[in-house]
């Protein structure tokens, strides 16, 4: 299997590391060889560790011409990350993404085109980092009906909020420290003003009921606003402040807001702490299940890459049985 990555930043190393690591048990998996023959960067000047049998390019045409069967998509933003999957679907690689911006955007557009070139999206690491829900959601939704949502989907804001109310962190110390841990964005503001949480929030709209809400109807706010002093004032009354996300059905209609809440020690995701992320999924037949893992982070975030990279090819190449 020849892989592209795009971008070589804290994930896109993850994944480099990840398949070099697992390598013979990558190759036991696949029944065939995996090699990472190509991979984009926007800097040609910084240093950076990677096998010379590897092409280290700025020229995306110049990667997509390396014949490859998956493109794993690693930068920031928008564009040119869809213009980029559409050319590898088009060019018959199957796409995984850790792009929740993009993927917020584009996602409907992507699996729409790709399933008419027969290949494969993988965009778990869009949200909750490591956490498989996306996986989780998909395999619930078979035969539960989902009717809400509750997750705690961004881990530099939870890890802040930890660090904070555990170590009495200033908001500063905190944003600080997440970003010295590669939790934070390279531009943090999408992480706390809860632009980041809203993107995954969107992701996870679709999926769970097929749309999402008009944008504008959203109530978003981030954890900028929150103090030492506030966290400590709710702890007197046994409460934890956490952003959390609401997706929910009513009317046919999702309704979604992405704000800090109060939670009470009965809740389930009151105890969900440092960089870890949280979904409650509520559904007629389970009642609700919580599911809760790293929200962020080099590894975990490669994991689940890694694993929708596997899924992929054998997706693909499954073999029909007959009973
Ligand atoms: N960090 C995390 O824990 C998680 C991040 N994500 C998402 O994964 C993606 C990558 O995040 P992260 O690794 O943290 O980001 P970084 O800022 O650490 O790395 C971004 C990488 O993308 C490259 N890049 C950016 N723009 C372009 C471009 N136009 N063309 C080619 N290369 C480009 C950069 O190149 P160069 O090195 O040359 O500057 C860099 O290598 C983002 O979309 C993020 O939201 C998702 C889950 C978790
Ligand atoms: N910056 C994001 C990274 C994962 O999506 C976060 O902190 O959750």
């Amino acid at each position: 299997m020849r892989v592209a990555i795009l971008g070589f930043g804290t994930v896109g190393q993850g994944v480099y590391e990840t398949l070099r690591s697992h390598r013979a048990h990558m190759s036991n998996l696949l029944g065939e060889e995996l090699e990472v023959v190509g991979i984009l960067i926007q800097d040609g000047s910084k240093e950076r560790e990677i096998d010379a049998s590897t092409l280290v390019t700025t020229n995306y045409e110049k990667l997509l011409q390396l014949q490859v069967d998956v493109v794993i998509e690693a930068i920031v933003g928008q564009q040119p990350a869809y213009h980029y999957l559409v050319q590898a679907i088009k060019s018959g690689a199957h796409v995984v993404t850790a792009n929740k911006v993009m993927f917020a955007h584009y996602g409907q557009s992507l699996l729409n085109l790709a399933a008419q070139h027969n290949v494969q999206v993988g965009y778990e690491a869009t949200t909750a980092g490591g956490t498989p829900i996306i996986r989780t959601l998909q395999h619930l939704l078979k035969v539960n009906q989902v009717s809400k949502l509750e997750a705690i989907l961004n881990g530099t804001s939870n890890y802040m909020l930890t660090e904070m109310a555990v170590h009495h962190l200033s908001f500063e110390e905190a944003l600080q420290q997440a970003q010295q841990k590669g939790y934070a964005e390279l531009d943090p503001s999408n992480d706390i003003n809860g632009d980041d949480a809203f993107y995954k929030a969107m992701i996870l709209s679709r999926l769970a009921f097929g749309m999402q809400p008009n944008w504008n109807d959203v109530y978003k706010e981030g954890i900028e606003r929150i103090t030492l002093a506030d966290i400590q004032q709710e702890a007197k009354r046994g409460r934890a402040i956490k952003h959390v996300a609401t997706i929910e059905i009513r009317e046919d209609i999702p309704r979604v807001s992405v704000q800090p809440v109060f939670l009470d020690e009965s809740h389930p995701l009151y105890r969900v702490d440092g960089v870890n992320n949280a979904i409650t999924i509520h559904t007629d037949l389970l009642d609700n299940i919580t599911i809760t893992g790293p929200g962020a982070g080099k590894l975990p975030t490669a994991s689940a890459i890694v694993e929708d990279l596997v899924h992929c090819f054998k997706q693909q190449h499954v073999v029909p049985t007959m009973v």
